[in-house]
């Protein structure tokens, strides 16, 4: 899937402000030292390394002056004289050791240092030593966060490339669905996994088009994905992928694109389709719930952040907790089961299912906050038994 699908090119600019989730299309170097000047690393005193005492000694030097953050002091320090200092307040020209006010006595306008205590540059912060000038601080494809925004904002640049959203299309299929205002008749079920997955978008910096409910009916499908091909870079459907009468997902996307593969080795989420329409991507996802959300982070997440033009997708951790209940598997696929993470007494990961596994039933999935993932070759699990599970929190 991810060989398949090539990030978009196009960018703009745009404030740091609005860059975070964004991608750069190009690396950010900066034009200047942070800090650009040498400071202090705390509140106290700046005075000459040289000038400190010898274990065991006392010396007690005047106070000659104020160095403050936005006010440095102008003059030179000579030997045996101190500055009192703020923290990222400039050096004054002749110190180069700060001793913390906490551990400094006074006497008058004097200070106390006991000799031992300190060491020569102690509390100085370098100018350049979080980043030099001319330095990549940012690569192309980096996804910003907050503090590579404030990290731009440090070197004082107030705009950034960013690439294109990429566009992404939505749909669902199925005679069964509602809109939510409509009266559901019988047999009728509210369209859930537009919602589901419109919330998961608008967590990526992508332009989500929502193509609304389109009828199993061959023609209107047909239609509706082509005029969704023509203006998103990627198609997303939910349901019509199986084995049904009502099923023409597959068939249609054969007569206008292109089937890569039909079903994974997976519960939920086996009957996931993946294909191209002209230039877009196709995902046909699964009908059932609870099977769209496992295939979205499974396949569509990552797919999306190739297409945002990510470089280096964030490694998703997943915890080892033992679990207190027997769950049963079936060999030869892999199963992600919906569960609870919770702390044990002795601070261990204990998990749980959030209650009923079928495909179709949203309430685990939300109830859950990690999902049990019991790989291919697994069997039953009894309880006591390790498993891994991908915390929610990581992904959501
Ligand atoms: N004979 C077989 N039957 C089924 C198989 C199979 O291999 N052989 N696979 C099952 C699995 S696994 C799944 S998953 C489903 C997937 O079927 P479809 O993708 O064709 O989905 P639908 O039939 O359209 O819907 C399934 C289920 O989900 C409900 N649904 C659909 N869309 C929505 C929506 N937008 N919001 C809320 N609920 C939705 C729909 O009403 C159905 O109940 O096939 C199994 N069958
Ligand atoms: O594998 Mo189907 O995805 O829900 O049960």
């Amino acid at each position: 899937m991810l060989t398949a699908t090539s990030p978009v090119k196009g960018y703009e600019q745009i404030g740091i402000l609005e860059a975070v989730a964004r991608v750069l299309h190009e690396p950010v170097v900066s034009v200047l030292d942070v800090p650009s000047h040498t400071n202090s690393a705390v509140d106290g005193y700046a005075l000459r390394g040289d000038d400190l005492p010898k274990a065991g000694n006392l010396v007690k030097m005047p106070v000659v002056g104020v160095a403050l953050a936005g006010k440095p002091f102008a003059e030179t320090v000579l030997p045996g004289q101190a500055v009192r200092i703020t923290t990222g307040a400039p050096m004054p020209a002749g110190t180069d050791t700060v001793l913390m006010q906490e551990h400094i006595d006074m006497e008058g306008d004097r200070i106390c240092i006991a000799g031992g205590r300190h060491r020569p540059g102690e509390n100085v912060r370098m100018a350049g030593e979080d980043v030099r000038q001319g330095e990549t601080i940012l690569d192309q494809g980096r996804y910003l966060t907050p503090p590579d925004v404030g990290l731009i904002a440090s070197i004082g640049i107030g705009e950034v490339k960013v690439k294109r959203r990429p566009r992404i299309a939505l749909l669902s299929t199925g005679n069964e669905l509602h809109s939510i205002g409509r009266s559901l008749g019988v047999g009728g079920v509210y369209d859930s996994n537009r919602y589901t997955l419109n919330s998961a978008l608008k967590r990526l910096s992508v332009k989500v088009m929502d193509q609304g409910i389109v009828p199993d009916d061959p023609e209107l499908l047909r239609e509706a994905l082509l005029r969704a091909a023509t203006m998103a870079d990627v198609v997303i459907s939910t349901g019509g992928v199986s084995v049904g009468e009502a099923d023409f997902v597959k068939d249609v996307l054969r007569s206008i694109g292109h089937i890569y593969f039909w079903k994974v080795a997976m519960k939920p989420g086996r009957p996931l389709a993946f294909g191209s329409i002209g230039s877009s991507v196709f995902i046909g996802l699964p009908g059932n719930p609870v099977a769209v959300m496992v295939n979205y982070y499974q396949f569509v997440l990552p797919l999306l952040e190739r297409k945002m033009g990510i470089v280096e997708r964030p490694v998703l951790p997943t915890l080892k907790a033992t679990s207190t209940e027997r769950l049963v598997k079936k060999p030869g696929r892999t199963e992600y089961q919906r569960g609870i993470l919770e702390r044990g007494q002795s601070g261990e990961w204990l998990v749980r299912t959030s209650g009923k596994q079928g495909s179709g039933i949203l309430r685990s999935m939300s109830l859950a906050n990690g999902m049990i993932v019991l790989e291919h070759g697994r069997s039953t699990v009894e309880p006591g038994e390790i498993v891994d599970v991908l915390p929610f929190a990581c992904l959501m």
